[in-house]
């Protein structure tokens, strides 16, 4: 069984290292020449990870045509681009695991629905979860879901090349909760962040968390997940961890933009990816189409197009009064 890691952001990084820990093989690429040669002579990437130091089995690539003929592929680019990357590939790998956080803008399609176009001959699976890439190739304990599209099956087949002793994926066969949790988390930590920036205090912060939660939710039954998915490591596990710590980068761009800075300049001065922002957009759109009330994820998208923080949060604060488990609104 041969596998690699398509993108060596930091998270692509991390899971070769953590896959790698046990004397495997692992290919990774990608897309920057002199990353690529980083990797390979001083077995580093001071860009991405500044803190890793990987172990000599990970050999870096800047070629798809080597991606193609492995068995097993970790799908870690953003979001936005894993179409466009999927698609330059010759063939593909029996096993995508897609690890990026997203939805695609303007189609608005979650990522196996993505890499489902581009290699229809694939098996999907998802794996997300609580877990910040520095602690992960660090070799601290990490637990994630990984959903199967080709069920146990698959699972039997690529869960002992995810595995290992301080890394611990659980079995799901909902593919479309475990996306949903990744992405709308990624959108709420940006609020978050904001409620920082704002210094709005810790109840704030617990409150956008339940109600962010209580969004997440209604998205995903919407668009047919499991609640019991969003309630695991995926959804509330990685939701509370990235609501939580200025580690998250959607979270650090949410305190930012609380704090007074200009959201053009935030976006346009980033090298690292915040997925959130690329989400909140098309989550809105989605949410509209669906009928789904989502005003956190709303005030983040009005955030993100520059209004300003403190009439964004009179405005939440402001909305009716309501039942705390009504379906929607
Ligand atoms: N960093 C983390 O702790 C975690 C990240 N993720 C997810 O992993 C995915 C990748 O994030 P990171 O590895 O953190 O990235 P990163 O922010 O560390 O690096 C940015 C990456 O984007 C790539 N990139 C930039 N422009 C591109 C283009 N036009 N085409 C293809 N790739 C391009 C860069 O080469 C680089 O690999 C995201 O969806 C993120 O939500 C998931 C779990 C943890
Ligand atoms: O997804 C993550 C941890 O699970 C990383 O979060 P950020 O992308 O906000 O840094």
């Amino acid at each position: 069984m041969t596998i690699g890691v398509l993108g060596a952001g930091a998270w692509g990084t991390a899971l070769a290292q953590m896959v790698a820990s046990d004397g495997t093989e692992v290919l990774l690429w990608a897309r920057e020449a002199d990353l690529v040669d980083e990797i390979n002579t001083r077995h580093s990437n001071d860009t991405y990870l500044p803190t890793a130091s990987l172990a000599p089995n990970i050999r870096a690539t800047d070629d798809l045509a080597d991606m193609a003929k492995l068995d097993v592929l970790l799908v870690v680019t953003p979001a936005q681009h894993m179409g466009t990357v999927l698609k330059a590939m010759p063939s593909h790998p029996r096993d995508l695991i897609l690890c990026s956080k997203g939805i695609e803008a303007g189609s608005g399609r979650l990522m196996n629905h993505v890499a489902k176009d581009v290699a229809p001959g694939s098996e999907i699976a998802v794996l997300s979860g609580p877990t910040f890439a520095h602690e992960v190739v660090a070799g601290l304990p990490a637990a994630v879901t990984l959903a199967c599209g080709g069920g146990e099956t698959q699972w039997d087949r690529i869960a002992p090349h995810i595995a290992r002793p301080t890394f611990r994926p659980y079995y799901s066969d909902d593919v479309t909760g475990a996306e949903i949790g990744g992405a709308v988390k990624n959108v709420l930590a940006i609020a978050c962040g904001v409620v920082d920036g704002l210094n709005l205090g810790q109840n704030a912060r617990a409150a956008l968390i339940a109600r962010g939660y209580a969004e997440m939710l209604r998205f995903g039954e919407a668009k047919g997940a499991k609640p019991e998915t969003l309630t695991g490591l995926c959804g509330l596990g990685d939701l509370v961890l990235t609501c939580s710590s200025t580690s998250s980068r959607n979270f650090s761009l949410g305190k930012a933009l609380g704090e007074g800075q200009d959201a053009k300049v935030l976006m346009s001065d980033r090298k690292t990816v915040a997925e959130g922002a690329h989400t909140a957009p098309v989550l809105v759109e989605l949410a509209a189409r669906h009928g789904i009330a989502m005003p956190i994820v709303t005030a983040v998208y009005d955030l993100l197009k520059g209004d300003d923080p403190g009439k964004v949060v009179k405005g939440i604060l402001a909305r009716p009064l309501k039942a705390e488990q009504e379906a929607a609104g």
